[in-house]
């Protein structure tokens, strides 16, 4: 596409009322490599911001227009996760070393040299060269199956920053406030298992929340994929995040004080300007406006995430726009508001290798006829008219000393051409004292003043209807899963602590910090909206001492060392179908919040109702819960194999028992048939074995499986089940073809095995009955 039609539509202001509409052609059906990747209003606005020296503009520009390299981070940081990294770097690092692509020779990935433990990485081949090409399917294949199951994270570089920041440890209370669709909440939840010994829940929890509720489902997908117990996933606006109390320790349970967070992540929806190397279509929808609508509600959100933090707690605010009225303009006006409340952390010496230049301290405002502003007052009236109104004080810089006082300069910009990323702002903010302005007055005003913006942004909004789509925006490759929406909010039928009645302005202990943030930040609660959990069973904790729960529990012996107060469900007609398990933590933030928080949902499940008549218990491990059930269950269902029986496992998905070797065969009959099993492989203890594993393999493999009258099935996820056969034996397998195999193997072993044919065709009946949707079995049936 030439540049003749196109630029006719380029930095004509409010006059291009649909910047989809260029020459009466709707450019939304233009073809990606047709695209422009230029804008003359962004060129003209960001050399005017001087956001790079004049001679490095080009280079940056260039940057910006240039496909992303393919970028991934290996998720964990356990064994398995190092196990994952070898992997890459000795077998597929020198598979692509003897690959070239019509006759070139590939550049093979390479970690990120600022990210810890070599578990971030860049590939040069952009995303989708990598998925066309045959040269490089195979690891590709190995890179989808591993994103599927959650041992890889496919994110930008500059996106994996703000969590590694953050800095968080196991006893955290950590809000992520705008967390859809998940990449960083996934690194928050990590860093909140990393430094607690496997097989124990961290003391803190991670509220990952979205005022989007689709959105919010797709964090639901991530949480599966993450198998923490210490996750709440909610949705509400960030600005009117409620308010949830506790007793408060000093009071003697007399008042109450507003729980509050150590840390805070604020990846707050932007125009994402700084990702036009992976969405190409921001070159010609660019528009300065768009930073206008969105300055009010990053703002606010920022001043809320002020009020939920603790006290010496810190908080991260990060966009994947290079606008200052975005980044700089919120950070200054925030810090200037709270009145030395909060200060701006000087991460220079975090992340050395990583490559930024510092915040900006002077910028200027373009108003839509293209004219750049350095003070609100030079806006005149004759020049904007009505459209004075449209333009904010707090977009433009504060004064130079203020902004030296407030060390502006300690933002981070990240550049594309820097380190072939996308273009990415982060501040890392501490809170230093109570807040403690008067805020009666200033919160009334400052509602008054954003009510008054949202009108204005609402106008905008319907005039031309980009900017909220954009709200969107991130760097991630995440994609929405499909039906994940599906998944329902959850309900809490949990008796919460005694309300006392009224508004939480009213509320709240009357000391420091908290005091402050009760009284001083209006609770607005989230206007009524469609309720899609309506018609969704609530949630019950249930007591471990009675009932249905009692019998799970006794059947498999779960020890004493799990703590017994967390597992809840969905009830219907008095019955369950599946038991969830939360942490302590996430338990008593639930029972604090009753019905404040929208929750989502939470949890990993644990067990599941069977409907095989005669199994010693109806219920069944269930695959996602099992490292988490595993340090609680005796021996008894945790046996011990060598690696032939690991193999004979994987191959043929539901071995007969006289497959395996005697010890394997010994110990498994001491469960009673029907019952759910685990087989468990550690490399540690075989190092003798003769038959090695395809890799260097060294972290435990934990197999659940369903012990059968005559066989052994495994029970676990598709993809789960080819990650694992691709690590241990080596075979790139499609996930269809996990089916096939199996029932392949059901036939032969029913037809060939005529002496087990009886109990054989009687237990694979027993296991189609039993297995549900997720799993393998039943995809191949
Ligand atoms: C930049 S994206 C967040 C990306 C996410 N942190 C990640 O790493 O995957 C911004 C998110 O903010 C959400 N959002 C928009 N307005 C919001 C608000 N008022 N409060 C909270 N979240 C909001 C959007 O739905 C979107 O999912």
């Amino acid at each position: 596409m030439g540049g003749r039609g196109r630029r006719k539509g380029y930095g004509k202001g409010r006059n291009n009322k649909n910047a989809d509409h260029v020459n009466g052609e709707r450019q939304s059906y233009k073809k990606f490599e047709e695209l422009r990747r230029d804008n003359d209003s962004f060129r003209k606005y960001y050399v005017a911001q001087r956001i790079v020296e004049d001679d490095e503009f080009p280079a940056f520009m260039e940057a910006m227009r240039t496909v992303l390299p393919t970028n991934f981070r290996i998720t964990g940081s356990r064994q398995q996760a190092i196990d994952i990294r070898e992997q890459i770097m000795h077998e597929f690092i020198p598979y692509i070393k003897e690959t070239s692509i019509d006759g070139a020779d590939i550049e093979p990935p390479h970690p990120l040299e600022w990210y810890p433990n070599n578990f971030g990485w860049q590939f040069s081949i952009p995303r989708i060269a990598l998925k066309k090409s045959n040269e490089l399917s195979k690891f590709h294949s190995f890179l989808v199956t591993e994103t599927e199951v959650g041992n890889i994270s496919r994110q930008e570089a500059v996106s994996m920053v703000p969590p590694l920041l953050l800095d968080v440890h196991s006893n955290h209370y950590v809000l992520d406030m705008c967390a859809a669709p998940g990449s960083k909440t996934a690194q928050l939840l990590e860093a909140l298992h990393a430094d607690v010994e496997e097989g124990k829940t961290p003391a803190g929890f991670v509220i990952a929340n979205d005022a989007d509720y689709k959105r919010a489902c797709m964090l639901v997908h991530q949480m599966n994929r993450l198998n923490s117990p210490n996750i709440i996933v909610t949705n509400h606006s960030g600005e009117r995040f409620p308010n949830i109390y506790q007793a408060d320790p000093h009071s003697g349970g007399s008042k109450r004080e507003i729980v509050q967070f150590d840390r805070i992540l604020c990846d707050v929806p932007c125009s994402g300007d700084g990702t036009t190397r992976k969405n190409v279509r921001i070159w010609e929808k660019w528009r300065s406006d768009d930073a206008h609508s969105l300055n009010p509600l990053q703002s606010k959100i920022l001043q809320r995430a002020a009020y939920l933090l603790k006290t010496g707690g810190r908080l991260v605010y990060s966009t994947c726009s290079l606008n200052p009225i975005e980044n700089e303009a919120i950070i200054a006006h925030v810090l200037d508001h709270f009145e030395g409340a909060l200060r701006l952390v000087d991460v220079s010496e975090q992340l050395v290798a990583l490559k930024r230049r510092p915040g900006l301290k002077t910028w200027k405002v373009m108003t839509r006829d293209g004219n750049l502003h350095d003070s609100f007052e030079t806006i005149s009236l004759e020049e904007g008219g009505r459209s004075r109104r449209k333009y904010i004080p707090n977009f433009f810089p504060l004064t130079a000393e203020r902004m030296d006082e407030l060390h502006i300069e300690r933002c981070m910009r990240i550049y594309p051409h820097l380190q072939n990323t996308g273009g990415f702002f982060v501040a890392v903010l501490e809170k230093v004292a109570p807040i403690s302005v008067d805020e009666k007055k200033k919160a009334a005003a400052d509602a008054a003043r954003f009510a008054s913006a949202m009108d204005k942004i609402r106008d905008q909004h319907s005039d031309n209807g980009t900017a909220t789509k954009r709200q969107a925006v991130d760097t991630d490759d995440t994609e929405e899963p499909a039906g994940a929406c599906e998944m329902k909010r959850a309900k809490f039928s949990v008796a919460a602590e005694p309300d006392r009645g009224g508004d939480d302005d009213e509320e709240g202990g009357d000391d420091g910090d908290t005091a402050q943030s009760s009284k001083k930040m209006p609770y607005l609660p989230d206007s009524p909206r469609e309720d899609p959990a309506l018609s969704e069973n609530p949630f019950v904790f249930l007591d471990a001492d009675k009932g249905e729960l009692k019998t799970i529990l006794d059947y498999y012996s779960i020890k004493n060392t799990m703590s017994k107060n967390g597992f809840l469900s969905r009830i219907e007609n008095g019955d369950f179908r599946s038991v969830y398990y939360v942490s302590d933590s996430v338990r008593d933030m639930i029972q604090l919040a009753g019905q404040r928080l929208r929750v989502v949902n939470t949890g990993i499940k644990v067990f599941s109702r069977n409907c095989v008549k005669g199994a010693g218990c109806a219920f069944r491990l269930v695959c996602e819960g099992v490292p988490l059930l595993l340090p609680h269950l005796p021996n008894k269902y945790v046996v011990d194999a060598s690696f032939s029986d690991i193999k004979s496992l994987l191959e043929d998905i539901n071995p007969l028992l006289t497959a395996l070797s005697p010890e394997t065969q010994e110990c498994i009959k001491a469960v009673d048939p029907s019952s759910s099993i685990i087989i468990r492989y550690d490399p540690a203890k075989h190092l003798d074995d003769k038959e090695k594993p395809y890799t260097r393999l060294t972290a435990v493999l934990v197999i659940p499986c369903w012990r059968g009258h005559a066989s052994l099935s495994v029970h676990m996820d598709k993809n789960q089940l080819c990650s694992l056969i691709q690590r241990v034996l080596g075979r790139t397998i499609n996930k269809n073809a996990v089916g096939g195999f199996k029932l392949t193997n059901n036939r032969k072993s029913q037809s060939e095995a005529p002496a087990a044919s009886s109990p054989a065709t009687k237990n694979g009946e027993e296991e189609k009955e039993e297995m549900d949707g997720e799993q393998v079995t039943e995809a191949a049936s």
